[in-house]
């Protein structure tokens, strides 16, 4: 089963870069292997990014993020295959002359998440630092320009530290963006500053690219981030990207179980195949083809396992509606109040547990039990090769449908 984004990064092997210029990527990196002495760190790292498209690599710490950036800079030596950039090859150790684009060479930008910014120079002198060939008056504009960008004019004559953090990592992006990077590289550049600045940074930071046209790769670890900035999220794994999409594939589309607890809340719930169903705690789901018929309504067909295959079934807290009213119970076992919303920890009559967000107004007590209805319509499940047996191809679709017809 694939979905589209996978399609992205797996087609990418077949596309013969040096006859099909037209729908060449503007960048591309292709089984990219990096590694320190014995250790392999990256391994066959394989994805594409459009002009003006943001992609970001997220995964725990260690994963290899910044180690796979930096190859992509050029400050790591890559053991294995190629970088693109703009119809220039960057590197390529398939070729059997291994080639590699020096860094400075490489028309790349960077953020990093300390700044790096110059304290004895003024923010207008930074971030003039990356323009010394061009002209003065070119110069100057450029930083009016840049200066205005990051909305920092009235900053212009101050030394970085007499700026707050945000402030000194709008500079930062404007030293980046002044020289027109090809590609913009920002690792961690917003894991210094409080929670609260973060999410509103990363929209402004989105903007700002978005209206430079500046393709550009944030790594961090920090899920709400991701979201925020880019278009493309990455999740790694062991040096490994587990899966290449959007932020709502990622989240209603998770292509293994890793991606799934590792992106958005939720839990996991056992089910088993019977006749064409899961049969679990929360009742039972049918296979939902996202092929509605005349009258609107959404098509059903069984699941392709035998009877007793064990399933995993991803249920995220907004898929556990509260209602008094309902019939079906579970137990308050826990609970964190939100603002808005209280995020219900829930025990199962067989003893699972799901999440369940709740409107705050609605006050239960730990050791209480609450109504339930279980929105099973979306759910994501798994079989036990850790398959995401709830996305559909459109190949499989249509035959399935002609099947049904
Ligand atoms: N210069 C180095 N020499 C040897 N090993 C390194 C070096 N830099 C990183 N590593 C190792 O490579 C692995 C990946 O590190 P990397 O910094 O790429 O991970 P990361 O996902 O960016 O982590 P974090 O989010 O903590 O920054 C880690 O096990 C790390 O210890």
């Amino acid at each position: 089963m694939h979905t589209d984004s996978m399609k992205d990064s797996t087609d990418l092997k077949s596309i013969n870069t040096s006859s099909v210029s037209d729908t060449k990527p503007y960048f591309s990196v292709q089984d990219l292997v990096v590694g320190y002495d014995d250790t392999i760190v990256v391994n066959g790292l394989s994805f594409i990014l459009q002009q003006g498209e943001i992609g970001c690599f997220l995964g725990y710490s260690g994963c290899g993020k910044t180690t796979a950036l930096r190859a992509i800079a050029g400050l790591e030596p890559s053991r294995g295959g190629s970088i693109h950039l703009s119809n220039q090859c960057l590197t390529d150790q398939t070729a059997s002359n291994a080639l590699t684009v020096a860094p400075a060479k490489r028309g790349m930008g960077m953020v990093f998440q300390d700044y790096a910014l110059f304290g004895h120079l003024s923010v207008a002198k930074n971030i003039a630092f990356g323009l010394n060939k061009w002209s003065a008056a070119d110069k100057k504009a450029r930083v009016v320009e840049m200066l205005s960008l990051v909305e920092l004019t009235e900053h212009a004559d101050k030394r970085p530290h007499e700026l707050s953090g945000g402030q000194q990592q709008r500079v930062a992006l404007a030293r980046a963006l002044a020289p027109k990077p090809k590609l913009l590289l920002l690792d961690e550049p917003f894991s210094n500053l409080d929670v609260v600045l973060r999410e509103s940074l990363a929209m402004s930071v989105r903007d700002i690219l978005k209206r430079t046209n500046t393709t550009a790769i944030l790594v961090t670890h920090d899920q709400n981030e991701a979201f925020a900035l880019a278009d493309k999220v990455g999740v790694m794994d062991k040096g490994k990207l587990v899966q290449w999409a959007t932020p709502s594939e990622l989240y209603h589309e998770p292509i293994s179980p890793f991606v799934a607890e590792f992106v958005g809340e939720g839990a996991m719930i056992d089910g088993i195949i019977k006749d064409g169903r899961i049969e679990t705690a929360l009742g039972n789901i049918y296979r939902r083809m996202e092929v509605y018929d005349e009258l609107g309504q959404p098509q059903y067909c069984a699941y392709d396992y035998p009877n007793g295959t064990p399933i995993k079934v991803l249920v995220r807290p907004d898929d556990i509606i509260h209602d008094d009213e309902s019939t079906r119970t579970a137990l308050v076992i826990g609970r964190v109040f939100r603002g808005a919303n209280y995020l219900y920890r829930l025990q199962l009559d067989d003893g699972q547990t799901v999440l369940s967000l709740v409107a705050s107004h609605h006050n239960h007590a730990i050791g209480s039990h609450i109504g339930i209805l279980p929105l099973l319509e979306h759910v994501v499940v798994f079989d036990e090769k850790e398959i995401n047996a709830t996305t559909w191809s459109e190949s499989d679709k249509s035959k399935r449908v002609e099947e049904i017809r």
